[in-house]
């Protein structure tokens, strides 16, 4: 178990290239004992945001912390936050073990700490085996490993799922759940919500360099569609508007964003609205993921 905790926090976060706004302005927070997914299609500004977080690209404004600590001021980085965010950077010569080793050495850990991330990651039959050989399966899982050599507290993870087989990605979601039971705070980036949707507590959604979605992934279902029907349809769609749903009237009926089947029905039998139709359209939540980025997602 990790003791304490460490909360990370994105304050107005801003970053500009030129005239391209990558980010703009996020506020969000990720906590501790939880995995939140980091959303967005291509080229939203995650990986931007993320290099942010880890000090590598400086902001245009605004701030990003671990429990009020810029990365660059971190007394021990490596055993505060563990990154993973590039899978192929491993020179493909050299063994998984003797790779852990080097950068172990480096840090000042333990040996032992290489074999027990190994162990972790499910790498210890491999781990004399040249890199070269690996899966891209096993290059992430190489990756994961020595994110956790430091043992640390939070972990930053780029796309971890990318190119994964659906078995990998299993793997993949059962190691992102133990690391946050185990109290650690881990932040995950996507393209793909249905690759991170199994193993996700929360989600924070970006598109074009801004939030458009923070909650659970009940909270986006929620603003799946409702279809209801009256033949005083004129007066149903107006007492739905009135709770501040979105509302269109078409032919078939009023459908209506921002509202759940059971407050229609509830609002309707209050107003005595007779309905002749109530139903969910039960968008995918990717489809809701597309609608919520503008269809840009691959
Ligand atoms: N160094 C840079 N110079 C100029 N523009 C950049 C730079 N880095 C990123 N951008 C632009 O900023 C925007 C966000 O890019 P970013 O890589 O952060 O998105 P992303 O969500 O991580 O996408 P991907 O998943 O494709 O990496 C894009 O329009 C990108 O072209």
């Amino acid at each position: 178990m990790v003791s304490g905790g460490t909360t990370i926090e994105f304050r107005g976060i801003t970053k500009t290239f030129g005239a391209v706004r990558a980010v703009d302005d996020l506020t969000f927070s990720v906590q501790p004992g939880q995995v939140t997914g980091f959303l967005g299609p291509n080229g939203a500004g995650k990986t931007t945001t993320l290099r942010m977080l880890l000090g590598l690209v400086r902001p245009t404004s605004g701030s990003a912390t671990f429990g009020g600590v810029a990365y660059a001021q971190l007394p021990d980085p490596l055993r505060t936050v563990g990154t993973a965010l590039e899978a192929s950077s491993f020179h493909p010569g050299r063994s998984a073990r003797n790779h852990l080793r080097v950068y172990a050495a480096a840090a000042g850990l333990p040996s032992s700490r290489v074999e027990f991330v190994l162990g972790v990651v499910g790498l210890l039959p491999y781990a004399d085996r040249r890199v070269g050989g690996y899966s891209l399966g096993m290059r992430q899982r190489l990756g994961l490993a020595s994110a956790l050599l430091g043992d640390p507290a939070v972990l930053v993870l780029d796309e971890p799922t990318n190119g994964l087989d659906p078995e990998g990605i299993r793997w993949m979601r059962g190691f992102l759940r133990d690391r946050a039971a185990e109290g650690r705070t881990v932040l995950v980036s996507s393209h793909v919500l249905s690759e991170v949707q199994q193993s996700v507590d929360r989600v924070v959604i970006i598109s074009r360099g801004r939030a458009v979605y923070e909650g659970d992934l009940d909270g986006l279902e929620a603003s799946a569609t409702v279809r209801a029907d009256s033949a005083e349809r004129a007066r149903l769609a107006s007492a739905i508007a009135l709770t501040g749903a979105a509302v269109t009237t078409t032919d078939a009926g009023v459908i209506a964003t921002g509202i759940t089947t059971e407050e229609v029905g509830r609002l309707a039998l209050d107003a005595g609205i007779a309905l002749t139709l109530l139903t969910e359209e039960r968008a995918g939540l990717e489809d809701v993921f597309l609608e919520l980025v503008g269809g840009e997602a691959a």
